[in-house]
């Protein structure tokens, strides 16, 4: 079996979480990292892993087979995952829910003239909540379904506060409201938006003097925020430091409902995470893993997870 060489673009807590998950796989290795910044301003987690300028990404299609995008979903992906569809397979975590077709209409664009995969999508949300959302609905016909996250950091969350002009660090807690969460459990409320199901609380660290121009634009941020109830507490850099380093997440979805009269069935698929980037990264491995297979196969174009086997994403298929 060939070792499949990938590539990580965008260095920050997900492209440190794919640099460790990578190291846990038998049948890849790391070519480099590759970032915005000058790469001597990043440090891998492994000393011997190479960093490199992004604007050297061209010359290093016949030594990449897979390129694993790690930037945000506020506006990188957007904008790389097609550019860079043209030279590679990829894999993106694009998380704007309100986005996703025309995500992957940019991507599928782009694919079709590079005749490489272009995995879009991927993570827990979306990701693997997506495929038990779908599951539970094709096995449970007549019922409903419910997402919960949290309470935990959401990372695109985070990461859209900290493009905000002015923030200096940003997280971002979900917080599930409780009674909607009980009746959940009895099937109650699946009509039920995110919106209607969480709270949203951001810590931000900036001048005191944007405080008011930042959480105005947090709170009226299209699809991340404008949606929901939104709590900003502005915070100094040690408190910062101090309390808002962990990044544990995780949530579940239940599909509730009938297959025939008189029953009541319940499907439910839960995530507790300890760290986020570093689950969602090793989701983003085993897709690379999947985007290399395809590709061989001759598959070209964009995927979501709908759209894979899960033998593809497995390093030993004769053994599922
Ligand atoms: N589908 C899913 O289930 C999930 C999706 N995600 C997605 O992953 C995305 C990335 O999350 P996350 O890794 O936490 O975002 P970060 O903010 O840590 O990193 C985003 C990009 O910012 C740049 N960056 C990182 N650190 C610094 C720094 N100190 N100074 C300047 N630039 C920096 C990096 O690009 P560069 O190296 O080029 O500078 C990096 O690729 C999120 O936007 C989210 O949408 C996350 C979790 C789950
Ligand atoms: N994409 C999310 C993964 C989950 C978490 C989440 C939220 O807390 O709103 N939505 O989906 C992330 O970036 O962490």
């Amino acid at each position: 079996n060939k070792i499949i060489r990938i590539g990580i673009v965008g260095y920050g807590n997900l492209g440190r979480g794919a640099e460790l998950a990578i190291e846990k796989q038998s049948d890849m290795t790391l070519v480099g990292i590759f970032t915005r910044r000058a790469p001597s301003d990043v440090q891998p987690v492994f000393t011997n892993t190479h960093v490199y300028a992004y604007e050297e990404l061209s010359q290093y299609q016949d030594k990449i087979d897979v390129l694993i995008l790690c930037g945000g979903s506020a506006s990188d992906l957007p904008q790389m995952s097609p550019e860079l569809v043209t030279m590679y397979n990829i894999v993106d975590s694009f998380d704007n829910h309100a986005k996703i077709v025309d995500h992957l209409h940019h991507v599928q664009e782009a694919a079709t003239k590079s005749g490489k995969v272009g995995v879009i999508s991927v993570g827990w949300d979306p990701g693997l909540f997506s495929m038990n959302r779908v599951l539970g609905e094709i096995v449970i016909p007549d019922g409903g379904t419910h997402t919960f996250w949290g309470e935990g950091l959401s990372q695109g969350h985070s990461e859209a506060v900290r493009r905000v002009t002015g923030v200096k660090h940003a997280v971002q807690y979900t917080v599930p409201i409780e009674d909607v969460l009980e009746k959940a459990r009895e099937g109650i409320g699946a009509d039920l938006s995110a919106a209607d199901r969480h709270k949203r609380v951001c810590y931000v660290v900036a001048d005191e003097k944007d405080y008011e121009r930042i959480e105005q634009e947090i709170k009226t941020m299209p699809d991340y925020f404008a949606p929901y109830e939104t709590t900003v507490h502005f915070i100094s850099e040690a408190q910062f430091l101090k309390d808002h380093q962990k990044m544990k997440h995780g949530g579940f979805v239940i599909r509730s409902g009938n297959t025939s009269s008189e029953n009541k069935q319940a499907y439910e698929f839960s995530l507790a995470l300890d760290s986020n980037p570093k689950f969602t990264a090793s989701v983003l491995v085993a897709y690379a893993r999947a985007a290399f297979k395809l590709n061989q196969f001759g598959e070209t174009g964009a995927k979501t997870a709908f759209d894979i086997p899960l033998s593809f994403l497995s390093p030993n298929p004769e053994k599922i």
